[in-house]
């Protein structure tokens, strides 16, 4: 659930939804002026009073989206809604063949509002209801104002535009994956970078408020990492960052949110755990490390850390306080001597 990805996704989905307000905006203003136009100019009044009755619906569905209802269901209800006036348009062939082409517009609507997977949904049921009353109306009522030509074409137009809507919602959606995980992620150790850390921290923070469970924060530092560059180059110290990630992942949860915080500086955020706990994982950590020497350019080198603690207070949701405790204590380890834990400080 506190997943990047889920979390830069669910931004997005706001997104969307913003965006399918101010089409809707659009949607009431145009269907506002043909309910006018065909009433006074062209006389059909059946159209005018489908695009009235339309104007109508979409202003209630850009209300509700503007107050911050409903905003998995109105966005369906919006996307039905315009298939119905659409099929209602098509259906009645008063406007005659061309009518028909207008239907394709339903596709990229309903992928554009409503995602992949619901907008491949409602595409394809819409293309399946309104070609069969088609089919119907033109098999029953040869006089019917629709030809099988038009309808051929009417139908080829639909699912050519659902096809090509369902492609580029499919790169789409890849793309805003594909983004969202560089963005957040750093790229020498594949763990969350600071922004990453950012997103999950607030995420787990906000669950933690409401199970009431402690959450404890770690700040380490790789020791004299500057000195291992100088002898042994930055391939080496590259290596080294690689190795104490791989066995810190060793040691946590799948709940745990390990981060590279910037240069040799990680973050390690404990949910459901509170400092006597975060200690004996800090310290579990230092000995592992100590434990598993790494080899890099053709000598063995022992790699250790230092690590500050801290525990969140009840209800609190904001990293600033807690960094700053953890990384006090993290300042003592290193004045301490370094390749140890300080939880109080
Ligand atoms: N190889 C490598 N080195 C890095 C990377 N990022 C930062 N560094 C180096 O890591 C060193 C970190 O220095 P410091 O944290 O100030 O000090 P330190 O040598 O680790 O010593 P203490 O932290 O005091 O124990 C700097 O020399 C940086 O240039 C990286 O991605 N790869």
């Amino acid at each position: 659930m506190c997943d990047q990805i889920v979390l830069v996704s669910a931004d997005s989905e706001a997104r969307r939804v913003r965006l399918t307000l101010r089409a809707s905006l659009l949607g009431v203003a145009l269907s506002a002026f043909f309910t006018w136009f065909d009433f006074w100019v062209t006389g059909y009044l059946f159209h005018a009073v489908a695009e009235g009755s339309f104007c109508v619906l979409l202003s209630w569905l850009a209300w509700g989206l503007y107050r911050g209802h409903g905003q998995r269901i109105l966005p369906l209800l919006g996307v039905v809604l315009a298939g119905v006036l659409l099929a209602v348009l098509s259906i009645t062939g008063e406007a005659g063949d061309g009518v028909l082409i207008w239907a394709a517009l339903l596709p990229p609507l309903a992928f554009f509002v409503l995602g992949l997977w619901l907008g491949l949904a409602v595409s394809l049921g819409f293309c399946v209801v309104l070609v069969s009353i088609l089919w119907l109306r033109i098999a029953l009522d040869p006089g019917f104002g629709l030809n099988w030509l038009a309808m051929v074409n009417g139908g080829g137009a639909l699912l050519a535009s659902t096809v090509i809507s369902l492609l580029y919602e499919h790169s789409r959606a890849h793309t805003a994956r594909r983004l969202a995980h560089v963005a957040n992620t750093d790229p020498l150790t594949g763990v969350a970078n600071r922004r990453g850390f950012l997103a999950g921290f607030a995420c787990r923070m906000t669950l933690a408020q409401r199970s009431r469970t402690p959450v404890s924060l770690l700040l380490f530092d790789l020791d004299r990492l500057k000195q291992l560059n100088d002898e042994l180059g930055h391939a080496a110290g590259d290596a080294a960052i690689r190795h104490v990630v791989r066995v810190i992942q060793g040691l946590v949860r799948r709940q745990d949110l390990l981060a590279r915080l910037g240069g040799d500086e990680f973050a390690l955020l404990l949910p459901d755990t509170d400092l006597d706990g975060a200690a004996t994982l800090a310290h579990k950590l230092r000995e592992t490390l100590a434990r598993a020497p790494l080899e890099m350019a053709g000598c063995t080198r022992a790699l250790t850390l230092s690590i500050g603690l801290a525990q969140a207070e009840p209800g609190e949701t904001d990293y600033d306080r807690l960094a700053s405790v953890a990384d006090r204590c993290l300042y003592r380890a290193k004045e301490g001597g370094r390749n140890c834990v300080v939880d109080r400080c």
